[in-house]
């Protein structure tokens, strides 16, 4: 088994604010994050994918093509967005970095298995500082 992987920029705005709570219980929680005028994060996204390679191609999957399908399904949705207000998959949900990851892997676990049947998504890390990060195996 084989382990190819691709990294993808964006950067992106967006507020963690719970709208069941008052604005202070958000303010009390998540602090300067929940600022109502939002903030911005130059985001990474590295997924990984597994698979054994292809005896013709000797590849798992084309990193040019998975570098496609990451662009086209996420990075052009969310690149220079507002994560609460623009984003489709990420409405009404908390933009909180786990919950991102989970939203990013259901879109792209399905595009993955479409263009390449042999592999599998492996696992998304999504950089959102330089000191905080996520990573999800799926499960
Ligand atoms: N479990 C999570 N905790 C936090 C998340 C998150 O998505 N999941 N997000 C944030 C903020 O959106 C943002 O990441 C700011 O974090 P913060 O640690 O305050 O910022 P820095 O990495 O720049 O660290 P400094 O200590 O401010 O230098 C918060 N928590």
């Amino acid at each position: 088994m084989i382990y190819v992987t691709r990294k993808e920029h964006f950067n992106a705005a967006h507020r963690l604010f719970n709208p069941a709570w008052s604005e202070e219980k958000n303010q009390e929680v998540f602090g300067p994050c929940a600022n109502n005028n939002w903030h911005g994060h130059n985001f990474e996204l590295i997924v990984t994918v597994k698979g054994k390679p292809d005896p013709d191609t000797g590849f798992v999957i084309d990193l040019k093509v998975l570098g496609d399908i990451v662009k086209e399904k996420i990075v052009d949705k969310v690149d220079h967005k507002n994560l609460n207000l623009d984003v489709d998959f990420m409405a009404g949900k908390m933009a909180s970095c786990e919950i991102f990851v989970t939203e990013i892997w259901k879109i792209l676990a399905p595009a993955i298995e479409n263009v390449a049947p042999n592999s599998r998504l492996h696992y998304i890390k999504l950089i959102e500082t330089p000191k905080n990060f996520v990573e999800y195996y799926g499960e």
